[in-house]
């Protein structure tokens, strides 16, 4: 063997494959395929890195790998993150206490449906006595399309139903803050023990928990994330002509195509959407909140054409 050669296997002798399992803000954690130790690595801030990630280690070297999938949000600022990398579904986590913002279920769906990942909805909390007229109405909106669970951490209700669905899928939880993501992970998996709310508010810190992700398995084989909590879910990335392919609700429409292809189905001859609503076979309520979200992407995508003329005048 040649010294190249020789140097070359001591190279790749160092380098080893793995997945993120945790992102702590300034550093994150990589378990790695061959021996499924973990190691935790500095990054900076802002490095791009998120949880599920697959990495190659090269001594402290972190290269990430190209992703088959992703899942991004846009905040209140307009600055994307991208919440979780090569997942299968998105485990969307709602309660009647504390009611999630108007219309993050439905940006949450959209932005999965979009990023080609299994839109699941869990309603948590059912043991809540308000519970039940809000199961309903989630139900009557998105059961069918949606899987949708009902489901409590406290009593454990529904929960086996739902895990037995994760089998063989990277998951990951998104939602509102206080929801209980953290207590259904527990539920879930025991040994991870995550601190949920009630262990910080008997800390007097608040019930802002979870500051970081992190990847778990699950004992019937997926994987799943536990995301800290947001309030906004903006949709980031996606084409005002194609919200209606993503909408829940509006479904019924895939197979009869609009008279245009770049109908916003607003008031365009020949929409097969707004011939459903005429008839009844969409909601005004699904409607109304379908125009509000296309409203605002629109607003969105004006903004960016206009920051992109302003940046190639200043050039
Ligand atoms: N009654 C009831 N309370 C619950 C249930 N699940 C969680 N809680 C409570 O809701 C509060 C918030 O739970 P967490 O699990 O910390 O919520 P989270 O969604 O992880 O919150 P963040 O980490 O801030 O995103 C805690 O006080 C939990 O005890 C449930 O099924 N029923
Ligand atoms: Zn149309």
């Amino acid at each position: 063997m040649d010294d190249t050669n020789r140097n070359n296997r001591k190279k790749n002798a160092c380098r080893q494959e793995g997945t993120l399992v945790a992102h702590l803000g300034v550093a994150v954690e990589v378990r790695f395929d061959a021996t499924g130790e973990k190691k935790i690595i500095r990054v900076k801030r802002n490095s791009g890195h998120v949880v599920g990630d697959r990495v190659t280690v090269d001594s402290d070297l972190l290269i990430r790998q190209k992703r088959k999938s992703q899942l991004t949000r846009m905040d209140a600022r307009g600055k994307k993150h991208c919440i979780g990398a090569n997942l299968d579904a998105v485990c969307i986590v709602a309660a009647c206490e504390p009611l999630p913002p108007p219309g993050f279920i439905d940006r949450a769906v959209i932005a999965a449906r979009a990023a080609h990942l299994r839109p699941i909805l869990l309603v948590n909390k059912c043991d809540l006595p308000n519970s039940k007229q809000y199961e309903k109405e989630l139900k009557k909106t998105y059961a069918g399309p949606v899987s949708l669970f009902i489901l409590s951490a406290i009593t454990g209700t529904g929960v086996d139903r739902f895990t037995a669905n994760l089998s063989g899928l990277r998951s990951i939880f998104v939602g509102p803050t206080g929801v209980g993501k953290s207590s259904l992970l527990n539920r879930i998996c025991p040994a991870i023990n995550l601190q949920t709310g009630a262990l910080h508010e008997s800390r007097k810190r608040g019930r802002h928990t979870t500051t970081v992700s992190t990847l778990h398995r699950l004992k019937g084989g997926g994987e799943l994330i536990d995301s800290p909590g947001f309030i906004d879910f903006g949709l980031a990335d996606i084409p005002v002509t194609d919200l209606a392919f993503h909408f829940p609700g509006f479904e019924r429409s895939h197979d009869t195509p609009c008279q245009f292809r770049n109908c916003l189905h607003r008031s365009e001859p020949g929409c097969t959407i707004t011939s459903l609503l005429d008839r009844g076979r969409i909601s005004q309520e699904r409607y109304k909140t379908y125009l509000s979200i296309l409203h605002e992407l629109e607003s969105l995508e004006n903004e960016l054409r206009y920051r992109e003329k302003n940046k190639r005048r200043k050039k």
